[in-house]
């Protein structure tokens, strides 16, 4: 009998290098991720979380080996454009928004340009998707560069929902928000979640990951050093030891 849907990963990655002259910043990391699930990775600065995102959207650059497979066809040789309308969309840890479009033209862009729709369909498209983030109409109108840090989250999902995408994977977007504005990314994310979007989250927000991810993994030096539930991964003394330092985390 096959498996049900559900459970056949929709996103795997297998044992994925990126090497950047000596320095090897991605080492053979494997894990793969079911239809409909949040999936978290937390690590150190440096270990490797955005690369691996890089590779697997192949923005800027494709891995030095390995294979990442959507539904089971292997995309990690396409073209970034070709990748994202395969239906795997990324944000990033820095505003990558159009400043001087306004948020209605930002999230048609991405609309037009990953969803490959026509305008009418795009323009629709737009409206629902910051709808979804709770965008105030009032500051649709308003240019990129002229929304709040918080309402800057909101726009850089709702361009990546209207490109309706399968997997979502969010680049530290707690970054830069106070503690109350986590709290309403939460809520975005589960939202964005609530309309069938399977999320990956890079995050150093513990109490985000926490609250959101039903699964963990931990990177370190560009290795997977734990993966599982994840209140009981961040126990781990492996975990601890790589943000603290094994000193402070008494090994
Ligand atoms: N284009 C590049 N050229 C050379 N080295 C790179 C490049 N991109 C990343 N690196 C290196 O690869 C390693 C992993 O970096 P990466 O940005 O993936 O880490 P990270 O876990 O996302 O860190 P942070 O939490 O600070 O964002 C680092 O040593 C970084 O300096």
């Amino acid at each position: 009998m096959p498996e049900p849907i559900d459970n056949e990963p929709l996103l795997e990655i297998r044992e994925v290098t990126r090497r950047f002259g000596a320095l090897v910043a991605v080492d053979k990391v494997s894990f793969s991720i079911r239809k409909g699930e949040i999936f978290g990775i937390a690590g150190p600065n440096g270990s490797g979380k955005s690369t691996l995102f890089n590779v697997i959207t192949g923005i800027p650059f494709p891995p030095s080996e390995g294979e990442v497979l959507l539904s089971g066809k292997p995309i990690h040789r396409l073209r970034p454009h070709q990748i994202s309308r395969a239906g795997v969309l990324r944000t990033f840890q820095k505003d990558a928004e159009f400043a001087t479009l306004s948020a209605r033209e930002n999230v048609y862009a991405s609309a037009v340009y990953c969803g490959q729709m026509s305008p009418a369909e795009a323009k629709d498209a737009a409206e629902q998707a910051l709808d979804d983030v709770s965008l105030a109409g009032e500051r649709r109108a308003k240019a990129a560069s002229d929304l709040s840090v918080f309402e800057r989250k909101q726009l850089m999902i709702a361009s990546a929902i209207a490109g309706r995408p399968k997997v979502l994977l969010l680049d530290e977007p707690a970054a830069g928000l106070t503690k109350p504005e986590v709290s309403g990314l939460s809520d975005l994310i589960h939202t964005v979640h609530g309309r069938g979007i399977t999320i990956v989250l890079i995050e150093h927000v513990l109490p985000l990951l926490l609250k959101t991810s039903e699964h963990l993994m931990v990177l370190n030096q560009g290795a997977v050093i734990a993966s599982g539930k994840p209140e009981e991964v961040v126990r781990k003394p492996e975990v601890v030891a790589a943000y603290l330092g094994k000193r402070e985390a008494g090994l």
